[in-house]
């Protein structure tokens, strides 16, 4: 939302701060890590079917984006945001159509890979998700504003969107996979719960009620402390009771990542114009994590 920093940035810089290019790793990771999953199990990948999941769902996040500034310039909440695709093109109604575009042809990609399963499923859950993301941002829910963005999140890149990843590939269940959308709801949950601490002043004065909001920038460094440490728990958990190979302890090799993030966030929790990067370095542990696991379960 805020934006003081970008006042007098080059409008280059600007659409590539609307663009958010290293966002879209939230839609290559939960599709990688499920597919990863279903090929240590089966032995086989379906290129066709990740290829196709991969771009439907980088569609998919580009409308989520997209319509994310729509919804947000209807509130009035981006007003001083000049990173926003709204405010940048001044066209509210382009790009709420833009979006859409988006938003068809992800399912378009979607709904071709259960046209070739001969079977609902993917495309039916997938659908959910899209709900449930719009439900966190659009009229007449705007569910993010009551601070339950993080839930929304955890669900949809986690169970959701690996087993329709899982699913895609082998057309059955797996408690493994069950697991893994665990770690990745929760990594892609912290990028978003990161996204708050430097926005207490502004989301307290739209009404929005973020978890950084509810619970204060000090508990709240403590809380992503824990849900940092979640993703290794996990992770070792998953391979004490056989359910994940020795392999995917390679995740361990990106704890300097979650001791940065976690460091940095303690240290400048209440400090908005430092604290607003934290987003980033949530990105790259993410990223990071997410690669190293499904590397686990490809090797
Ligand atoms: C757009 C999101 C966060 C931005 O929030 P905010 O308004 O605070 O940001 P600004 O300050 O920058 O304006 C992310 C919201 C995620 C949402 C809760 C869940 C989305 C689910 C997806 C549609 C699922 C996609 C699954 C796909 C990978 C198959
Ligand atoms: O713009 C943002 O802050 C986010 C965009 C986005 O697509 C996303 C997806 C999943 C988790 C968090 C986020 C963002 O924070």
């Amino acid at each position: 939302m805020t934006t003081f920093e970008s006042v007098g940035q080059p409008k280059s810089k600007l659409w590539l701060a609307a663009i958010k290019p290293p966002m879209y790793t939230v839609a290559i990771i939960p599709i990688t890590v499920g597919s990863a999953v279903a090929y240590a199990q089966t032995q086989a990948i379906d290129l066709n079917i990740l290829g196709t999941f991969l771009l439907s769902a980088i569609a998919i996040i580009a409308w989520l984006n997209i319509s994310n500034d729509v919804y947000d310039s209807d509130t009035g909440i981006d007003i001083n945001k000049a990173e926003s695709v709204v405010n940048l093109t001044g066209n509210r109604n382009l790009m709420f159509w833009l979006g859409n575009l988006f938003l068809g042809l992800g399912i378009a990609g979607i709904a071709m890979i259960s046209w070739w399963q001969q079977d609902l499923t993917v495309v039916e859950i997938v659908l959910l998700s899209c709900f449930l993301g719009y439900s966190y941002q659009g009229p007449p829910f705007r569910l993010g504003y009551q601070g339950l963005g993080e839930i929304i999140c955890t669900i949809c890149f986690g169970p959701l969107a690996l087993s329709a990843a899982y699913y895609s590939q082998t057309q059955s269940w797996s408690i493994a996979n069950l697991l893994a959308s665990l770690i990745i709801g929760i990594s892609t949950s912290i990028i978003l719960f990161c996204s708050h601490f430097h926005q207490v002043k502004d989301d307290l004065a739209a009404g929005k009620l973020s978890p950084i909001v509810r619970m204060g920038t000090k508990m709240g460094a403590a809380v992503l402390k824990w849900s940092t440490a979640s993703i290794y728990a996990l992770s070792a958990v998953g391979v004490a009771i056989g359910l994940f190979p020795v392999a995917t302890l390679l995740v361990f090799l990106s704890l300097p990542l979650a001791i940065k993030l976690t460091n940095f966030v303690s240290e400048y929790h209440d400090r908005p114009e430092r604290v607003r990067t934290c987003k980033y370095l949530a990105v790259r542990l993410h990223f990071a994590s997410g690669l190293l696991l499904a590397l686990g379960f490809y090797i």
